[in-house]
């Protein structure tokens, strides 16, 4: 178990407590060594979490950790007010470059990931990518941190993170539009509403399993019910050959560039 003390700025916003939950839960580091600073100084949902030291001070919390966190919203950097020069910075602001956070608060040791608020329960997928500076005891402890929230991956640019930012980044983000079709469709054929969005959730959360547990790409998927040339089969015909990827993925590249001009 690391020594490093770590601190979470903006650590009681929702992706910020869902990131700490995961920390707690997995206990990568002991609670005692666990910052969280947030504007009121409170941070509701852990009273019982003893350890934790919580502060209204950013500055209080970054001359106490090794590691600091950054949690809050992109607006909100150039608020903090914090150098962190020696510090190793891990930041989930969308958007927001290795640069930027350079320029801010003078660090160097930055590493830029996407998470969600899925890490609450160890269940959001965290890329992340690190900036020329950082160690490989820095990389340990990010991949170990991300882990600890779900699944992580090394990735190799700022430009990919955005991609994961628009597609993996929002739980349920593109998801959820699926899923509003799906219900409204049901709906229109006289399904009543409680039952049509319960039946979607259902099969969403089924579906969710199934493509986390089994090892066929989701291509496979797809080309395997296809194959099995029964009722799906005869709908998932009529979307391959229609627009339907082509708007989806028009939807990926709107966000994608909302992303590289919030920061
Ligand atoms: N919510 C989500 O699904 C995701 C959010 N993100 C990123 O995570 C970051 C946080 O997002 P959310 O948790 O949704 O926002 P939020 O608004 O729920 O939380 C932000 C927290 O930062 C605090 N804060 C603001 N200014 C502060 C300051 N000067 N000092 C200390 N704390 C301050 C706020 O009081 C709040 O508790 C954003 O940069 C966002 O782009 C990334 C992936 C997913
Ligand atoms: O929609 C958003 O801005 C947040 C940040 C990344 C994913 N969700």
């Amino acid at each position: 178990m690391t020594d490093l003390k770590l601190g979470l700025i903006g650590g009681a916003g929702m992706l910020g407590t869902a990131l700490l939950r995961a920390i707690l839960t997995s206990r990568i580091l002991p609670d005692h060594q666990i910052w969280v600073s947030s504007r009121s100084g409170q941070l509701q949902g852990f009273e019982a979490q003893t350890g934790l030291t919580v502060t209204a001070d950013n500055a209080e919390l970054v001359a106490a950790c090794d590691v600091v966190l950054l949690c809050v919203p992109p607006a909100a950097l150039a608020d903090i007010k914090v150098a962190l020069a020696d510090k190793l910075v891990i930041s989930v602001m969308a958007g927001v470059t290795v640069a930027r956070i350079t320029q801010t608060t003078g660090a160097e040791h930055i590493i830029r990931a996407m998470s969600s608020p899925a890490a609450a329960d160890a269940r959001a997928y965290s890329p992340w990518v690190a900036a020329d500076a950082v160690t490989a005891a820095d990389r340990d402890f990010a991949q170990a941190l991300f882990e600890a929230c779900g699944k992580a991956d090394e990735i190799t640019s700022e430009a990919q993170l955005d991609v994961f930012t628009a597609m993996t980044g929002p739980v349920p983000g593109f998801v959820a539009f699926f899923a509003e079709t799906m219900a409204q469709y049901a709906q229109s054929q006289g399904i009543a509403p409680e039952i049509a969005d319960r039946a979607v959730r259902q099969l969403f959360l089924g579906a969710g399993q199934a493509m986390a547990q089994s090892d066929a790409r989701p291509a496979e998927h797809v080309q395997g019910m296809i194959d099995y040339a029964g009722t799906t089969a005869a709908g998932l015909e009529v979307l391959r050959a229609s627009e339907f990827g082509r708007v989806l993925a028009q939807g990926l590249d709107a966000s994608v560039a909302r992303c590289r001009t919030i920061g």
